[in-house]
């Protein structure tokens, strides 16, 4: 009798609602031979259950128990299968390893390949410590690379669809709430929020009035964007099921059609019909009319009547939901965000991310929601969008929470700010401004009001030492002892640890390191971007690009890192001279289903893992962070991953695409003052370069782009970009 097979019988036992990564994860652990399913299958729940449930394969823990004992009856003896490619090759093999926990395993000459052993989560400096480790050794830690490897995707995966399932279910309903009596103001009262076992907020309690608008600040990570999350789930007790709430999503369909929603479908079929005016006004256009015309058949009469009918019934539904009025609406909307008429007609799927944001942005005030819930709207907005963003938002008519780090976005938008410290949500009223100074202030008397009783407290201290066994003053003793004991216990303040932005020095490099020479570009069969462009860049350069989206900026970095070819003109390039790009979209090109130090150990292949994670360590990712799967990690955290990425090879060029963006307030105060004390060049794109350069040095405009460099940095050619 043959060996089941595992790829049948997880697909069988499964069913067809099992997502693709983890039934492939499932079926290859199992593969490999040496699973222990445990009695009656406990491992096999142990290791797959939750993955399953929480991908959505399975409707409940229940249901993925009763699964997994199946899988353990039919596979649970040892499964037999030949072993794969790569280990038959490496069979007799030679391997070492290099001292920096990659280990080169040579295979037979037929087969010379190598492969790298993924350093495992949590593990570095196991494979650090292994260069004695036999060939056997090797072999199993390979496995349990793998294993560890394929376990993180699954899981990256399960946390996809968790992610999905999450936003569909925040999808608006455009239906007004029933009813519509009682108070929309919300109290939400005594909750806490977790996420992977980290405690975010604890006991929190929030009212918030209907038609303020909350601004929700603090440090990257502390869990503002997983508390909008939970709301729009209506996971937090006191959010009625009946309020309607929406967060910004993407979406894939065309920009207008999102916007609109239904309102706007039903005017594109209206729009259709007009364009095929049925036979009882006019004459008869569709084929099928045409067809039954000329034959001057009963049919004829009825496709027409069927048609009129039609159209009548659209008409009428048009003028129920006021479609001009939507698609008047939704047309302001997206060309305030900047969309022109073009764009507005073009599939969500065409745009970049940050394009595809404002289409969410834009579909969220469209429906106008009892809840707006906004993740960091500014980002990736040129200024005249984000200007239109806030005359908008101060116009809005319900409740609307936000989460920014933009600090006049905020004083514009916010009637109040909730200040997340500590796993503490604290309400201020006023904008931005008012919550610092008052904060500031809180801070103060906090560290003041534990001070005083630090000192009360020795001082009493010192008196019942001092005076124990004095009998005369046995009562004082006795009195100081109780008061002691009476003082309550004054909470310490939670102090933020120091942000530092350690850029690394660079090598030494003679110029001159890069010249524009009249560079003219134009994509092909597009406009021309740049004309006669003449400027130079050298290490003491301090450049920032300003200017609205779609002006080049991005084709400009391009141009310079050597992406791009220029259409007329010259680029000159030292040959040594090292430019690393921190790109708007840093995101999209990293593997998150890795830890940021094994990311780091793939991204740089043969360097050492304590190394990494001192480098790791220059941008705030330290500690229990470096070994978290990236998946999980905030936008903040994110940035300085890759940030840490960028400034690993020593750069002496720093190109700069919206750094700022995710970071936080401290974050982007020390950004620049690593900045500032970076020995390289840096040319840098920020739309809120003019509240970076109070702290970073002049500013000199220059038609669409504004060279912006140090006080004491000579003067760049100038810019005449149009
Ligand atoms: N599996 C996990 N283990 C440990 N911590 C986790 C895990 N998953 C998520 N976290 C932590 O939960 C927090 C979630 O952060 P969240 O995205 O809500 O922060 P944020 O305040 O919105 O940050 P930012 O300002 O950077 O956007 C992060 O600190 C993250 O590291
Ligand atoms: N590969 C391409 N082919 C043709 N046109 C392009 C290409 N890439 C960009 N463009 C166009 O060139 C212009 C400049 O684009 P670029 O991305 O450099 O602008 P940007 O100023 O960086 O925009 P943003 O502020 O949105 O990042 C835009 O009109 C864009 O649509």
């Amino acid at each position: 009798m043959g060996v089941a097979d595992p790829i049948r019988v997880v697909h069988d036992t499964v069913g067809s609602k099992g997502d693709p990564d983890v039934l492939d994860y499932i079926v290859r652990s199992l593969e490999d031979g040496d699973f222990d399913y445990g009695e009656d299958g406990q491992e096999a729940i142990d290791a797959f259950g939750e993955m399953l449930v929480s991908a959505g394969c399975l409707p409940d823990d229940k249901a993925a128990a009763e699964v997994c004992r199946k899988l353990a009856k039919m596979l649970g003896n040892p499964v037999r299968t030949a072993p794969k490619d790569a280990f038959r090759a490496l069979i007799g093999g030679p391997v070492h390893m290099d001292s920096m926990g990659k280990v080169q395993l040579h295979f037979s000459e037929s087969h010379s390949v190598s492969h790298m052993i993924q350093t495992p989560i949590g593990g570095p400096d196991v494979a650090d410590n292994i260069p004695g480790a036999s060939e056997k050794d090797l072999k199993k830690m390979q496995a349990r690379a793998d294993k560890e490897e394929r376990s993180q995707r699954a899981a990256l995966a399960a946390h996809q669809a968790r992610a999905a399932k999450a936003s569909a279910g925040s999808r608006p309903v455009i239906v007004r709430n029933a009813g519509g009596g009682g108070s929309k103001d919300l109290q939400l009262e005594n909750f806490s929020v977790s996420n992977g076992g980290a405690e975010l907020i604890e006991d929190a309690s929030l009212m918030m009035a209907h038609g303020r608008r909350y601004g929700l600040v603090g440090r990257n990570g502390t869990g503002k964007t997983t508390l909008l999350r939970a709301m729009a789930a209506h996971q937090i007790k006191g959010i009625p099921e009946t309020c309607q709430i929406l967060h910004v999503e993407q979406e894939e369909e065309a920009a207008l059609v999102a916007v609109c929603g239904k309102a706007g479908k039903e005017q594109t079929d209206a729009a259709a019909a007009l364009d095929k005016p049925p036979g009882a006004n006019g004459p008869a256009t569709t084929p099928a009319a045409k067809a039954a015309a000329a034959k001057g058949s009963d049919n004829a009469a009825s496709v027409e009547a069927r048609a009129a009918t039609r159209l009548t019934q659209v008409y009428k539904r048009l003028q129920e939901i006021d479609a001009d009025g939507a698609q008047a609406r939704a047309a302001i909307i997206l060309s305030g965000l900047s969309f022109d008429p073009d764009m507005q007609a073009r599939a969500t799927k065409t745009f970049s991310g940050g394009w595809r944001m404002r289409v969410s942005l834009a579909r969220a005030l469209f429906v106008q929601p009892d809840l707006l819930l906004l993740d960091e709207p500014t980002n990736h907005l040129d200024l005249h969008a984000v200007l239109w963003l806030e005359d908008y938002l101060v116009r809005w008519p319900n409740t609307l929470l936000v989460v920014s780090h933009a600090r006049d976005f905020l004083n514009v938008v916010a009637t109040d700010v909730l200040h997340l410290h500590s796993r503490k949500l604290t309400a201020y009223k006023g904008n931005f401004d008012t919550f610092e100074r008052t904060a500031t202030e809180r801070l103060k008397n906090a560290r003041k009001h534990v001070e005083s009783q630090k000192q009360q407290r020795e001082h009493m201290q010192a008196f019942i030492d001092k005076f124990r066994f004095n009998a005369k003053r046995a009562s004082l003793v006795q009195s100081r002892i109780k008061a002691l004991e009476r003082m309550a216990d004054v909470e310490e303040v939670e102090e933020d640890p120091e942000y530092v932005f350690k850029f690394p020095e660079p090598d030494p490099i003679s110029p001159p390191i890069l010249g524009f020479n009249d560079v003219d570009f134009n994509y092909p069969k597009g406009p021309t971007l740049f004309r006669d462009l003449n400027f130079g860049l050298d290490m003491e350069s301090r450049l920032a690009i300003v200017g609205p989206n779609g002006i080049g900026k991005s084709t400009l970095l391009g141009l310079i890192n050597g992406l791009l070819e220029p259409s007329r003109g010259t680029v000159n390039r030292n040959q040594r001279v090292r430019l690393a790009t921190f790109s708007q979209h840093h995101v999209e090109g990293m593997d998150l289903a890795l830890t940021p130090l094994q990311y780091m150990l793939k991204v740089f292949p043969g360097t050492n893992s304590q190394e990494m994670r001192s480098h790791l360590g220059s941008f705030g990712v330290s500690g229990s962070l470096a070994l978290q799967p990236m998946y999980s990690l905030s936008g903040g955290q994110k940035s300085r991953v890759a940030f840490a990425k960028v400034t690993y090879s020593k750069p002496h060029i720093l190109l700069l695409d919206e750094p700022s963006n995710h970071l936080d307030l401290d974050a982007v105060r020390a950004l620049i003052q690593g900045l500032n004390t970076f020995q390289g060049g840096v040319l840098m794109h920020d739309h809120v370069v003019e509240s970076l350069q109070a702290s970073a040095g002049g500013f000199n405009i220059g038609g669409y782009i504004h060279w912006w460099r140090a006080p004491n940095a000579p003067v760049p050619s100038p810019c005449n970009a149009s």
